[in-house]
C-alpha cells in the first residue's frame, strides 16, 4: 500500500521540442495539503493535466494511490476531483441546479447536491443564479462540483486566482476543513507562497519544469537560515574584529553588518567583543528570511 496519493517518478513532458516538465518526482502524502508552487509558466497546470491523464505521460511515471495511471485510468480518475482553470459552471442555472446536473451525469443521487452546498458554505445561495455569484462563491461551487463524486484526492489549479481577500479566506478555510474533517488529500497550485503557507502541510516548488524543493512547511522554514544583524557605528573596525574572531561576514553596509546567527549566547559574545574594543553597537537583531523571499531566492538561483 502506497503512503502517497500522488507519486511521479522522473516525469518528463514536452510540447513539441519544448521540454515543459523535466525529471519531476513528486510525492504527495495521503491526507496532506500539498502546495504546488512555482512562478507563471513553471509547468504547474501542465503537471496537473498530466496527473489527471488529460495529457499523456509515459508508462511508469505517474502513480495515483500507488496505481500506474495509464493502465488504471478509470480506477485512478474515480478517486480524483479537479478544478483546473475556470470552473465549468452554467451561469443561467442556480448553484443547486449546477450540482444536480453533475449528479445526474455521474449517476449519483440528487440529494448529494444539497450536501455539497452545505460543505462549501453555499446553502444560503443555493437558489441564486450562479452568474450572480461572486468569484469566491464560483470557486467554491467549482470545488463542490469536483467533490460530488466524493473523491479522496482533489487537484486545484490556482483556486484563489483573482479572488479578493475575503474570497481567498473562504477558499483557504474550505481546504483546511476538507483535509482535516473530511480526510481529503489536496494538491493546490499557486504562484504565491504566502497563499499556500497558511494552509499547506507540504510544499513542492518548481521552476522551468524542475522540482527545486519538496518537503514539509517546517523543512522549508529550516532552509531560511537565521542571520544576526549588527548595527554599529564603526563598521570597518567591527568587521575586522569579527573576521579575526573567525566569524563569517555575510554582508556589510555603512552602518550594518550581517553574520550567521548561531545562538543567543554567541550574539552576547559578539556584543561584548565589539563594545570592549571600542565599537558603539546600537542593536543586535536576529533576522529570518520570510518565506516569500526564500521562495524568490530558490526560484531565482535556479
Ligand atoms: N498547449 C500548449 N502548447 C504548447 N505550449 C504550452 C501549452 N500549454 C502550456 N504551454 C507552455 O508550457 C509552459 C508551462 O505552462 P503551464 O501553464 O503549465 O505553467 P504554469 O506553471 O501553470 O503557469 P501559470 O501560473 O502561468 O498558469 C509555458 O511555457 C507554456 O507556454
Amino acid at each position: 500500500m502506497s503512503n502517497y496519493a500522488i507519486q511521479t517518478a522522473g516525469l518528463n513532458f514536452s510540447f513539441g521540442h519544448q521540454a515543459i516538465v523535466t525529471d519531476l518526482s513528486l510525492q504527495v502524502p495521503k491526507g496532506s495539503i500539498y502546495g504546488f508552487l512555482g512562478p507563471n509558466g513553471a509547468g504547474k497546470t501542465t503537471t496537473i493535466k498530466i496527473l489527471l491523464n488529460l495529457l499523456k505521460s509515459r508508462a511508469d511515471q505517474v502513480f495515483i494511490f500507488g496505481k500506474e495511471i495509464n493502465n488504471n485510468r478509470i480506477q485512478c480518475l474515480k478517486r480524483m476531483g479537479a478544478l483546473v482553470e475556470q470552473p465549468a459552471i452554467y451561469g443561467h442555472l442556480t448553484g443547486k441546479e449546477n450540482l444536480i446536473n453533475r449528479c445526474i451525469i455521474l449517476g449519483i443521487k440528487k440529494d448529494k447536491a444539497e450536501k455539497m452546498l452545505t460543505l462549501v458554505g453555499l446553502s444560503d445561495a443555493a437558489n441564486k443564479k450562479s452568474n450572480k455569484y461572486s468569484l469566491g462563491m464560483k470557486q467554491r461551487l467549482g470545488i463542490a462540483l469536483a467533490l460530488v463524486s466524493d473523491p479522496e484526492l482533489l487537484l486545484l489549479d490556482e483556486p484563489t486566482n483573482g479572488l479578493d481577500p475575503n474570497g481567498i479566506i473562504e477558499v483557504r478555510n474550505l481546504l483546511v476543513d476538507l483535509a482535516t474533517n473530511h480526510g481529503k488529500t489536496i494538491l493546490v497550485s499557486s504562484h504565491l507562497l504566502a497563499e499556500i503557507e497558511k494552509t499547506a502541510t507540504h510544499v513542492g516548488i518548481i521552476n522551468k519544469g524542475k522540482l527545486l524543493f519538496q518537503g514539509t512547511i517546517d523543512e522549508l522554514h529550516l532552509l531560511s537560515k537565521p542571520m544576526l544583524e549588527i548595527e554599529v557605528e564603526q563598521t570597518e573596525l567591527a568587521s575586522n574584529l569579527l573576521s579575526e574572531a573567525g566569524i563569517e561576514i555575510i554582508s556589510q553596509t555603512e552602518k550594518r553588518i550581517t553574520v550567521p546567527f548561531s545562538s543567543a549566547s554567541q550574539s552576547g559574545e559578539i556584543n561584548t567583543l565589539l563594545v570592549q574594543r571600542g565599537c558603539s553597537v546600537s542593536s543586535l537583531s536576529r533576522q529570518r528570511k520570510d518565506l516569500e523571499n526564500l521562495f524568490l531566492a530558490i526560484t531565482k538561483t535556479n
